[in-house]
């Protein structure tokens, strides 16, 4: 990135900024988060898209810090759900709980045999100016959601997201092996390479 080394994350996500860290440490910009910027309350996200959501939480930082923001939006985009739950993947059971959000999908999904379980992960990402231009890229990942949850690493929805070609859950890949191949990584990657352009 040319004249800029440091940019905002706009989320309340651990997971999301581990990743991110990792992303961009090797690029050399300096991440920081709403953790640093406690002035920043709650932030709406009644967009009807990943993008409009995006918006919103790059919009709402960028305005506040008047740093370059990045705003992920994300979700999980169940075929056998005709898309759910989408957009609303982190209110789907409940406020935020991961537990609660996997429990309901593998409810959802009682019944419904491995090949008709077919997934895809879904991030984009927002890359704001303080003045309010704005560099959307999006990512994803195709999978299925497993019978029974898998691996103890990542975050979310990743013990229940399969990727066959590695024989592994979301869960079960080290960040690196996840961030090579996820739907975050790979917006990521396009966000990387088109910035010093568009700056
Ligand atoms: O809005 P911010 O503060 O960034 O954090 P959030 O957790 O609310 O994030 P989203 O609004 O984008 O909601 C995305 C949901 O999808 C889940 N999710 C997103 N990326 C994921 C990933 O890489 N692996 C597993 N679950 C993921 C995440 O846990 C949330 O429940
Ligand atoms: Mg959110």
């Amino acid at each position: 990135m040319a004249n800029h080394d440091q940019i905002v994350v706009a989320t309340k996500n651990a997971g999301k900024l581990r990743e991110f860290q990792k992303l961009f440490a090797p690029k050399q910009i300096a991440v920081s988060s709403l953790k640093d910027y406690p002035q920043v309350g709650e932030i709406a996200e009644n967009g009807l898209t990943f993008e409009e959501n995006a918006t919103l939480k790059a919009k709402a930082v960028a305005q506040l810090t008047n740093l370059p923001v990045l705003a992920d939006d994300s979700g999980l985009e169940v075929d056998a759900l005709n898309g759910r739950p989408g957009i609303f993947s982190a209110r789907y059971a409940g406020d935020h709980d991961d537990a609660a959000n996997n429990a309901k999908l593998l409810s959802e999904l009682a019944g419904v045999p491995m090949e008709k379980r077919t997934a895809t992960f879904h991030t984009t990402l927002v890359l704001m100016k303080p003045e309010g231009e704005k560099l959307v890229v999006d990512g994803e990942l195709k999978g299925q959601i497993l019978l029974v949850p898998r691996g103890e690493n990542g975050f979310g929805y990743d013990p229940l997201f399969w990727v066959a070609a590695k024989q592994k859950s979301l869960a079960e890949m080290t960040p690196e092996e996840k961030n090579a191949i996820s739907h975050r990584g790979r917006a990521s990657q396009k966000l990387l390479t088109e910035f010093d352009e568009w700056w």
